[in-house]
């Protein structure tokens, strides 16, 4: 008899588009069946992981949360992604299903076409790649190319190269989907989310269904058991990046800060927000500790929308401060991130 493969669902989207925030709620809602998140983050924080490894679901343990950190998953699947998935796969209780969270610039394409590798595709298969959309961000143009500059390229030689790093991303993001979570739609008016549809519809080249959701809240049946078998269909998938056996997010950077305890939360969003405002910075990440609060405190924004929680107490002998993971263009403004964050 043919072993049944285990489906993997894979998770992409725009660094702060709601990733985390969708694993987490197909964690919270998996009606029983056992479910593993492989997960994977820019930047060193660990960050992604311990906010899904502390999420308290009942029937989710720590050993059910493989973190992946050391880069992009689409660049290590040798040396990482292939082994954690073996290690997965080979546990005595294997997971009926496998959520894998791409980092943020992740190209998904090289990741589905590991599936082809001999070690694990007797085993296992995509059963779809969900690709996570910030409707706000794509309202406000931050995937749109300069329209002058992309007309200017076209009457030169003719070959159109992006002028804009984070069109390419989002593009191959959404070119390897097999359905568009277009999320943040509490963000959106009527008529900007009609807008966004239809710029996404006019990016596809296929029909791929587009749902709407607010902070991932989806039914997961709509998620979880497309049947894709997307390691198949590789060619039905256009990428920006098809040549580069070995891309290296060279237009992205990535830095960590120290952040030091903050007398109020207040504190903390306001350097925060201002850090955010330094030129080329895309997403930031962090934690710190408050006085007389036996919680961390939790900050993170996309763009310039911050937001913070308290998540979890510090443990004994854990150091009462904090980091910050800041992920920006190549180059981006670092001196001026420090500065906001002493101010
Ligand atoms: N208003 C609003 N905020 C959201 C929604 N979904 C997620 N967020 C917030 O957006 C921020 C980023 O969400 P994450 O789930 O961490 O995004 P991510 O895609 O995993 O981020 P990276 O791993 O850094 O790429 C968090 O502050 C979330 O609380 C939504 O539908 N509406």
């Amino acid at each position: 008899m043919t072993p049944t493969k285990i489906p993997c669902t894979i998770v992409t989207g725009f660094l702060g588009a709601g990733k985390t925030t969708l694993v987490r709620h197909l964690l919270e809602n998996a009606g029983g069946r056992r479910l593993a998140v492989l997960v994977n983050e820019f930047g060193d924080l660990g960050f992604d992981g311990s906010f899904l490894a502390g999420c308290g679901i009942a029937g989710c343990t720590a050993e059910d949360i493989v973190e992946l950190p050391n880069g992009c998953i689409c660049c290590t699947v040798a040396d990482d992604f292939v082994p954690a998935l073996e290690k997965l796969l080979g546990r005595a209780d294997p997971p009926d299903h496998i959520l894998i969270e791409t980092s943020g610039l992740a190209l998904p394409k090289p990741l589905v076409g590991a599936f082809n590798w001999p070690a694990i595709r007797s085993r296992v298969t995509v059963d779809g790649v969900v690709a996570v959309v910030d409707g706000p961000a794509v309202a406000e143009g931050t995937f749109a190319d300069d329209p002058e500059a992309l007309a200017a390229q076209r009457a030169g030689d003719g070959a159109v190269d992006h002028d804009n790093p984070l069109e390419e991303v989002f593009e191959d993001q959404i070119l390897c989907a097999d359905l568009i979570l277009l999320n943040k739609c509490d963000g959106l008016s009527e008529a900007d989310r009609l807008r966004v549809r239809a710029e996404i519809a006019a990016h596809l080249p296929k029909a791929i269904k587009i749902v709407e959701a607010a902070h991932g809240r989806i039914e997961p049946a709509l998620v979880i058991g497309l049947g894709a078998a997307a390691e198949s269909d590789l060619s039905a998938r256009p990428s920006h990046h098809e040549s580069e056996a070995d891309h290296d997010h060279d237009d992205f950077d990535s830095a960590a800060f120290a952040l030091p305890k903050v007398a109020a939360p207040e504190e903390l969003t306001a350097r925060v927000a201002r850090a955010a405002e330094a030129e080329g910075v895309l997403r930031v990440k962090g934690f710190t500790a408050v006085a007389d609060k036996p919680m961390r405190l939790v900050i993170q924004g996309v763009g310039r929308r911050i937001s913070h929680h308290y998540d979890r107490p510090f443990a004994a002998g854990e150091p009462r401060e904090g980091r910050l993971v800041v992920i920006g263009l190549k180059g981006f403004d670092r001196a001026a991130v420090a500065a906001a964050l002493a101010d």
